[in-house]
């Protein structure tokens, strides 16, 4: 596994219009979910098109640590032999998760039903992260967990031998909170009960099904309440990962600003839970169409076209948010080259991802002289429908999407953009680099 000592330094130059038809690498959320039933499941999951980002790596060599068989077969292509519910053993050494919330709260979830003990640790961006979003309610199946100050990792837990069935509110939107309950509940009998206030990404809840477990979910307006039978005999189920739309939001964004650009990004998950950013570059004008729409493996799937046009500001809702959380920085980049105020509003969740996103977003954009400021937790930026001026080294605080959109940004500048450290790309879209150049005339990204 690659470590993050090298720190290169990459530009973006102003660049030629990006062209061409392109797959994205596997979704993240999908992928770390497939290892992880893959592992509880009895009987050998097959998956494709994995993504072998460092993320979901760790998730497959911490499955590999408590006992599952993992296997890659080919780039994409790994084999999972499981366990079954409760089958798990306890590991030797500590669980690094490296910059990984999903594999962390998600791992937690599975731990805090197993009868034993185990570590979990992460990289200094991880560390900084919020583990009693799913401690406070796991401990309520009747494990019992250790934290450093302030609920950060590392984090020891000692796993419930007979473990209850939960009954939460997750009082936040998240879907590592609710899929972390839900694998908790995988091994405990009964009913457990996830209430959501706000719908979020429910990967979780179609893959429990799609590996044999009872999930049912009732919807009242946002509310959305997610019942599981406990002790499922969860059957092995091969498993095809859609490309990741998070990852597709930066050559779709390149290309709405690059004047002249088109590109065709096929094979692409569309589960409407994802694609909030899609929606709103659409109310900003962006020419952005969907061919092919199917179903895949229970996750919509479709070929997204899109081709360069002006954008303007809009306003976007608070309720959105849960739908591209991740997608705000490149966001930003795209409402930072619009003509008009952007304001996004409810972004609160964005101070706890790998960096404080909300900072740091609006710090990327006044440093290559974008007019952006934080009102409570809301960010407006004013776009003057002219390319920014560009010119900052970006500070990127071990947060891979913070250096893609600054890297995409640097496309449309008059001057490039740099970023401090290039290495945490390689978390959610290894080949990044290359992929962008791949679509530029002229190479538009290198090392500085
Ligand atoms: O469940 C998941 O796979 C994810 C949920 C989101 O986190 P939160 O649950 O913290 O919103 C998202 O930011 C993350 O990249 C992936
Ligand atoms: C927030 C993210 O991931 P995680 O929470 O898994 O670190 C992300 O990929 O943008």
């Amino acid at each position: 596994m690659q470590t993050h000592d090298i720190k290169p330094l990459i530009a973006a130059r102003p660049a030629s219009p990006l062209n061409g038809t392109l797959r994205m690498p596997g979704d993240k959320s999908i992928s770390h979910r497939a290892l992880m039933f893959g592992a509880l499941a009895v009987g050998e999951t097959r998956i494709s098109g994995l993504l072998e980002g460092e993320d979901v790596l760790r998730t497959a060599a911490a499955m590999r640590v408590l006992g599952a068989e993992v296997v890659q077969d080919a780039p994409g292509a790994w084999r999972v032999s499981g366990r079954g519910v409760g089958g798990l053993t306890e590991p030797a050494d500590v669980l690094d998760m490296g910059n990984s919330g999903t594999a962390a709260r998600l791992l937690a979830g599975i731990l805090a039903s197993h009868p034993f003990f185990s570590v979990m640790t992460g990289d200094a961006s991880l560390r900084r992260r919020p583990m009693r979003r799913v401690t406070d309610p796991l401990a309520m199946c009747g494990a019992r967990f250790l934290t450093r100050e302030g609920g950060r990792l590392p984090l020891a837990i000692e796993g419930a031998r007979d473990a209850l069935p939960l009954e939460y509110r997750v009082p936040v939107p998240s879907a590592q909170v609710k899929s972390a309950l839900l694998l908790c509940g995988l091994n405990a009998p009964g009913i457990t009960r996830i209430e959501e206030p706000e719908a979020t990404r429910d990967h979780s809840e179609n893959m429990l099904r799609h590996f044999g477990a009872a999930v049912t979910v009732e919807e009242a307006g946002r509310v959305r309440v997610i019942s599981l039978q406990g002790q499922p005999h969860l059957r092995a189920a091969d498993v095809a990962v859609p490309g990741d739309p998070s990852s597709a939001a930066f050559p779709v964004v390149a290309a709405l600003l690059v004047p002249g650009s088109r590109l065709r990004i096929e094979g692409l998950g569309l589960n409407p839970l994802r694609c909030g950013l899609f929606t709103t570059l659409r109310e900003m004008g962006a020419d952005l169409t969907v061919e092919n729409e199917r179903m895949e493996g229970g996750e919509p799937v479709g070929d997204l076209v899109v081709r360069h046009g002006p954008l303007r500001g809009v306003e976007v809702p608070w309720d959105r948010a849960p739908s591209m959380i991740d997608e705000y920085p490149v966001l930003a980049v795209a409402a930072a080259c619009a003509s008009g105020t952007t304001r996004m509003l409810g972004l609160k969740e964005l101070r706890v991802k790998e960096s404080d996103r909300l900072a740091a977003t609006a710090a990327l954009l006044t440093e290559n002289g974008v007019k952006a400021e934080i009102v409570g937790d809301d960010l407006v930026v004013h776009g003057s429908g002219k390319p920014p001026a560009g010119g900052a080294v970006v500070k990127t605080y071990m947060d891979h999407r913070l250096a893609m959109s600054a890297l995409v940004l640097g496309l449309a500048t008059e001057t490039p953009v740099g970023v401090d450290d290039a290495s945490f790309i390689d978390t959610s879209f290894p080949g990044f680099v290359a992929l962008m150049n791949g679509l530029i005339a002229a190479p538009a990204l290198r090392a500085a």
